[in-house]
């Protein structure tokens, strides 16, 4: 006889790739909670965007290399991992499993890659940093109540993580089409626990776009580039921002001192109709000059996908929903599961394009 909890975690039969797992998550999901964690902005043209334009860049094999003792480790800020394949930040993880962000720690942990935690994970930042033995990194929100991100900080560097990732891309919710029409709220029992005892509260994501914004006091308290020199103030952290989208942007974070960038449009959920992810990635780069390191989200659901941006000038990837399906449908084994399907791909196509190790993977590799 098998109890709920373990069905919840079982890998079903015939999963081959990352995208098998999508329709038993969406099986095990209410219509609201699939629309906030599968869906995008508006038209949701950048959520298929993001994905689709991986599938035109092509990859060059190579033959006949050397390939003994390779491996997909990776050094970022003294820290190391077995591959370069991150869990991004994603909010309010119980929502689809019940052991939630709890689980999906442990399946970083058991596959010895990053993650990075979000401000608004449903456990708290301290019980997810109890669970690992990889380095975490805290995505942080800079909230309205600047005291308490102050306090958000000081916490997440006593429990342990490594680095800050402060997401640059929301100063507003994005336009949710898709959560607006399924009556998205956010289900009795899930919350941002760590944003409790905040003197602002947050808005609740569904609603914000149907209040005025500008001139509002949403944005007169949303951050600017003054606010990451108050954060580096406060913290000998590597600070990361997450969100950018222009080389403009990457260049003025290199001068400001930001340690490194995650080239992101938050997986399509907040401007509608950016470019691919993949497809701004070598103008970054090249305005980055290797200053700093430079990762990449969005679309990412397949090895060979991954391979393509460390090609274009990522140093990893960090993926957002495949891992959310993993952990809807099987928990911690559903998760280690994506990952490993992830790093086999990528091996194999490091094996097909002749690359022993990470470092060996170039722009030569591809072409549109
Ligand atoms: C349900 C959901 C919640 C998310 N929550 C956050 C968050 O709290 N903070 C953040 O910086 N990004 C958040 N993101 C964006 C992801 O970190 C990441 O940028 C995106 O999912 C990458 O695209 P992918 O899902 O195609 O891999 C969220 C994404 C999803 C799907
Ligand atoms: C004002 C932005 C709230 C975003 C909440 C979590 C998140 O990032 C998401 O994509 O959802």
């Amino acid at each position: 006889m098998t109890s709920p909890l373990s069905k919840l975690q079982q890998i079903p039969p015939d999963i081959a790739a990352v995208a098998d797992y999508e329709p038993f998550a969406r099986q095990r999901m209410s219509e609201q909670a699939w629309a906030y964690m599968a869906g995008g902005a508006a038209d949701e043209f950048t959520l298929h965007e993001n994905c689709a334009a991986f599938q035109r860049w092509r990859i060059r094999s190579r033959v006949l290399r050397d390939l003994s003792a390779g491996h997909t480790r990776l050094e970022l800020f003294g820290q190391t991992f077995d591959c370069p394949i991150f869990l991004a930040p994603v909010a309010y993880q119980k929502m689809v499993h019940p052991e939630g962000e709890l689980a999906s720690v442990l399946a970083a942990s058991a596959v010895r890659t990053g993650m990075v935690v979000s401000t608004q994970a449903s456990a708290s930042l301290e019980d997810i940093a109890r669970q690992t033995q990889v380095p975490l990194w805290f995505q942080l929100y800079i909230q309205p109540d600047r005291e308490f991100t102050r306090e958000l900080i000081r916490r997440a560097e006593a429990a342990g993580y490594q680095a800050l990732v402060v997401t640059v891309d929301a100063p507003v919710n994005g336009v949710r089409n898709r959560e607006q029409r399924a009556g998205f709220v956010l289900p009795d029992g899930i919350e941002a626990v760590n944003l409790r005892g905040m003197r602002v509260p947050p808005q609740p994501a569904s609603r914000i776009g149907d209040n005025v914004l500008l001139g509002g006091p949403l944005l007169a308290a949303a951050p600017t580039w003054r606010d990451l020199q108050w954060l580096r103030s406060l913290t000998r952290l590597p600070i990361l921002i997450k969100g950018v989208m222009h080389a403009e942007d990457a260049s003025r974070a290199v001068a400001e001192g930001i340690n490194g960038i995650i080239v992101s449009n938050h997986g399509g959920r907040t401007l509608d109709t950016q470019p691919a992810t993949i497809d701004v990635l070598a103008e970054i780069a090249q305005a980055v000059e290797g200053r700093v390191p430079l990762l990449l989200d969005g679309g990412i659901r397949r090895g060979t996908d991954i391979l393509k941006a460390l090609a274009l000038g990522a140093e990893a990837v960090l993926v957002g929903r495949p891992y959310l399906f993993g952990l809807a449908t099987a928990g911690a084994v559903g998760v280690a599961h994506v990952m490993h399907l992830l790093r086999a791909e990528l091996e194999a196509a490091m094996a097909l394009t002749g690359c022993r190790t990470l470092d060996d993977i170039g722009p030569s590799l591809v072409s549109r």
